[in-house]
């Protein structure tokens, strides 16, 4: 028996954030989460899906002749096998991102693969969940994501960023307007205000077309 996912989807699109943002991107998409964040977007990840195998997947993505590889879910490292799967990805030579709520351990992933861990704010109600640990793990390849709900998420966001380090630590921090809960206007300013060394980022995929499965 082959190494299998559950995948939710693969689908080609531009990247809608982080460091690559505007760069064409495949997506593949790993069906299921521990974590609900009030905001998610992408709860039609968390059941369903296909069993699929590793060869299939890559085939699928190889179709695509992409650049730039992003897996995402769900929770992509609640699967034992995305592990390989990233490793796969990279061997074939693209340039690999990994969405994680880093919940989970990051330390087993390929060091090619720039790991964008979203810290969970207060906001999300799942803080709970931060392991970390992970932040001890991170290189200049990585980047760090703040999805922020309000202004006490704001406030707790720069608590964290001095406290860890995290603009020296990792290559990139994000802050990122929950969408719709906060105006992204209101966060940029405050960035400017505070003079912030951190990257404000909004999801174009959703300004493009708006909040369409598979875009
Ligand atoms: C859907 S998650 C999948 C990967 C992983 N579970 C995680 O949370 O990082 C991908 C990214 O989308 C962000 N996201 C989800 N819903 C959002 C929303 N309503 N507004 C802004 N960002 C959101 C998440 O915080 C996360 O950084
Ligand atoms: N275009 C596009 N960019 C994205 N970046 C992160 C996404 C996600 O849902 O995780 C996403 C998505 O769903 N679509
Ligand atoms: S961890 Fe990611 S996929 Fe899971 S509920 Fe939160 S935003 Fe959604
Ligand atoms: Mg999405």
């Amino acid at each position: 028996m082959q190494d299998t996912l559950r995948i939710t989807e693969v689908f080609y699109s531009l990247q809608g954030e982080t460091r690559t943002a505007g760069l064409p991107t495949v997506f593949v998409r790993l069906t299921g989460c521990p974590l609900r964040c009030q905001y998610c977007d992408s709860a039609y990840a968390f059941s369903g899906g296909t069993l699929r195998t590793l060869d299939s997947i890559m085939e699928q993505v190889a179709g695509f002749k992409p650049r730039y590889v992003c897996v995402t879910g769900g929770e992509p490292l609640a699967q034992p096998n995305a592990l390989p799967l990233l490793q796969q990805l990279c061997d074939a030579g693209y340039e690999v991102s990994l969405e994680t709520s880093g919940a989970l351990d990051i330390s087993g992933t390929d060091t090619r693969v720039s790991r964008v861990v979203d810290l969970k704010t207060p906001g999300s109600e799942e803080s709970h969940r931060n392991r970390y640990e992970n932040i001890e793990h991170l290189t200049r390849n990585d980047q760090v994501k703040f999805v922020i709900c309000s202004r006490e998420d704001y406030d707790w966001a720069v608590s964290k960023l001095i406290q860890y380090n995290l603009a020296e630590r990792s290559g990139e921090v994000l802050f990122s307007p929950s969408h719709h809960q906060v105006r992204a206007s209101d966060l940029a300013d405050w960035i400017i205000a505070d003079n912030l060394p951190v990257r404000f980022q909004l999801q174009l995929h959703k300004l493009l077309w708006n909040d369409e499965p598979g875009r």
